[in-house]
C-alpha cells in the first residue's frame, strides 16, 4: 500500500531537490540558499485526498521537520486545482477498514501541519474546498491566485465538519463569518477570501504565489526560532489538545456518518453532478 520513500538528493550547489516517494504523489524541493522546504502535491487531476496521498503528504511533513528546514510552503502541481479535498470515491460505497484509515490519516496531516514548529505557508495556485481549505488553513500564511474558490462546503455534502476541522478557519475569521460560510457551504472568491481575511495575499502566478509565502518565511530570519516555535505551539496547543482527546470518537463519527443511508445518497448524488458538469464542459 505505502511503499519506502526513496530519497535522492541532487547535489547542494543551485536548489536541492529529494522527491520524496516512490509513488511521486508529493514532492519536496529545498531551496539551498533559502532552506525553506516546498511541498507540491502531484495527485492528478485535483489532489483528491485519497488514503495514498494523505500518507503521502504526512511522511513528506515529516520529513521536511527531520530536515530542519527554515519553513515549508505546501503547493499543487495542478494548474488549476490546489486541492479538491477528500476523494469523494473514498467515501461512497466504502471499504470500512480502507475509509477509517482515509479519515485517520487526514487528521494526521493535519496535526502534523497544524502542529509543526517550523513557519509555514501555502501557495494555492487554484481551488481549495474543504480538505484543501484544511490544509490551507492549517497553515500560517495564505497567498492565492485570482478567480479561485475557497472553503469548507462539506455541509453541501451531507457531513458535518468537527471541531478540529474549522479550527484552522476559526484561528483566521472571525466567529460570526465562519459560522455563516460552514452553514452555507460557502466558497469565498479570491477577492472575497482576501477581504474576509481567509487569505493574506493574491499572486498572479503560482510562481508569485511560492515568492510571496517565502518572503513571510523570511520575516522570521531575525527571530528567535525557539522563542517563535514555543509561541506559536502557544497559540495552536489547546485546538490540539481538544483533538487529541477526540480522535478516536470523530473517526467513529466519521464512519457512521457516511455510513448513513441518506448521506450515502447524498454523495452519490454530489458524484453524479461532478460527472455531468464534465459532460456539460465537452
Ligand atoms: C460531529 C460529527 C463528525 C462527523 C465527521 C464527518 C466529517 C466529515 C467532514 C469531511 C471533511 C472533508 C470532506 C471533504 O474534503 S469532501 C470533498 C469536498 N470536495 C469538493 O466538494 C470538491 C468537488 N470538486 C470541485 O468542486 C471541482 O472539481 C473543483 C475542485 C473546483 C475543480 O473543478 P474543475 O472544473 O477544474 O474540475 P472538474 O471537472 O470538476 O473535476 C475534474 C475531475 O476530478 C474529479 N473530482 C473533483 N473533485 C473530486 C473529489 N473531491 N474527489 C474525487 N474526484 C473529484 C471530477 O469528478 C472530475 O473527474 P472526471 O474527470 O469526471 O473523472
Amino acid at each position: 500500500m505505502f511503499s519506502p520513500r526513496v530519497v535522492s538528493l541532487v547535489p547542494r550547489t543551485g536548489p536541492r531537490r529529494f522527491m520524496s516517494t516512490a509513488s511521486k504523489l508529493t514532492t519536496v524541493e529545498v531551496n539551498d540558499k533559502t532552506g525553506i522546504a516546498t511541498l507540491t502535491m502531484c495527485r492528478p487531476p485535483v489532489n483528491g485526498q485519497n488514503l495514498e496521498l494523505l500518507l503521502d503528504i504526512k511522511s513528506s511533513i515529516k520529513e521536511i521537520e527531520n530536515d530542519s528546514s527554515r519553513g515549508l510552503i505546501i503547493t499543487s502541481a495542478s494548474p488549476k486545482v490546489f486541492c479538491a479535498g477528500l476523494d469523494i470515491l473514498e467515501m461512497h460505497k466504502p471499504d470500512q477498514q480502507r475509509l477509517r484509515a482515509v479519515w485517520t490519516e487526514l487528521q494526521n496531516v493535519w496535526c502534523a501541519l497544524y502542529g509543526i514548529s517550523m513557519p509555514t505557508a501555502a501557495a494555492i495556485n487554484g481551488h481549495a474546498p474543504a480538505g484543501g481549505c484544511l490544509l490551507a488553513t492549517a497553515c500560517e500564511y495564505r497567498v492565492m491566485v485570482p478567480d479561485c474558490r475557497i472553503g469548507l462546503n462539506e455541509t453541501q455534502l451531507g457531513i458535518i465538519a468537527p471541531k478540529w476541522l474549522v479550527s484552522g478557519f476559526l484561528n483566521i475569521l472571525p466567529k460570526r463569518v465562519a459560522e455563516r460560510a460552514l452553514t452555507q457551504s460557502r466558497l469565498f472568491t479570491t477577492d472575497e477570501a482576501l477581504q474576509e481575511g481567509l487569505i493574506d495575499e493574491i499572486a498572479n502566478s503560482k510562481e508569485e504565489a511560492v515568492e510571496k509565502c517565502a518572503a513571510f518565511i523570511g520575516t522570521f530570519s531575525k527571530v528567535n526560532p525557539v522563542a517563535r516555535a514555543l509561541t506559536k505551539l502557544q497559540f495552536r496547543a489547546e485546538n490540539l489538545r481538544q483533538f487529541h482527546k477526540e480522535r478516536e470518537q470523530d473517526v467513529e463519527n466519521f464512519l457512521s456518518l457516511v455510513n448513513r443511508p441518506e448521506v450515502q445518497k447524498g454523495i452519490g448524488a454530489y458524484l453524479e453532478g461532478l460527472k455531468k458538469k464534465k459532460a456539460n464542459k465537452q
